[in-house]
């Protein structure tokens, strides 16, 4: 039978990056859909920014929305403290089951809980299912017409303090127009854009950072 781009992909991290090394599978990753076949990671020119998003935040709680292959959960805990914790939504079965073994070759299944299911039925029970009081970075990387109410979602489950920060991806390209226009026009976010291109190509793409106020 037929194998998918995902066991593909899982397939060159296990050929090329070295287990318990997070950079060499960011490595091997980037090569891959660089060399061999696109694939929708956050990506090297991208990532650079994510992990300076992650290091200057330094966060003990992280919520990703969008787990794909675990590209970009290996890029994230391999920069958080000792004990922070990564939570990473993913409703896909057979995309959670590579990011599984992308995230154990890495070496960080202990700072990383990967939760399948929607983000919409899985933000509600955060709190009560993993003791989580509220995130001090979430990235948006799933459906992109999701963004904007899981934002609200996450507001009304009192899972946003003063100082918690968005880092949403492909925010020109697929594009996520409502979220934009609503954490620019907020009072209640501080939002930056971060110009980039699109994973693997010359289209331009970004990601905007919008820190919430309270
Ligand atoms: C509700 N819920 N809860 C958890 C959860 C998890 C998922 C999946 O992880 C999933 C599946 C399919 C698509 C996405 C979104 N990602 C994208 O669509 C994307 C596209 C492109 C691009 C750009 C240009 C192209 F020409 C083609 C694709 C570039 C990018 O970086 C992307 O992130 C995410 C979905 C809904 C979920
Ligand atoms: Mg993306």
């Amino acid at each position: 039978t037929q194998s998918t781009r995902p066991q593909r992909l899982l397939g060159a991290v296990q050929k090329n990056a070295t287990r318990g090394d997070p950079r060499s599978v960011v490595k091997a990753i980037d090569h891959f859909c660089r060399n061999q076949e696109w694939a929708m990671n956050v990506g090297d020119e991208k990532g650079c920014i994510l992990d300076s998003v992650v290091s200057e935040v330094n966060p003990a709680t992280v919520l990703e929305l969008g787990t794909y292959c675990g590209y970009s959960t290996v890029r994230i805990a391999s920069l958080l403290p000792p004990h922070a914790k990564l939570i990473t939504l993913e409703f896909n079965p057979d995309f959670a089951a590579i990011a599984r073994q992308v995230i154990a070759w890495a070496g960080l299944e202990h700072k990383v809980q990967l939760v399948e299911g929607a983000s919409g039925d899985w933000i509600p029970k955060m709190k009560e299912q993993f003791g989580v009081e509220t995130f001090d970075l979430v990235f948006l990387d799933h459906w992109k017409d999701r963004y904007l109410p899981d934002t609200h979602l996450m507001e009304e489950c009192g899972l946003l303090r003063k100082g918690s920060v968005l880092l949403a991806d492909n925010v020109i390209c697929p594009g996520t127009p409502d979220y934009l226009e609503f954490v620019r026009s907020s009072p209640r976010y501080k939002s930056q854009y971060f110009k980039s291109h699109l994973e693997y190509t010359k289209v331009e793409d970004g990601l905007e950072k919008s820190v919430f106020l309270g």
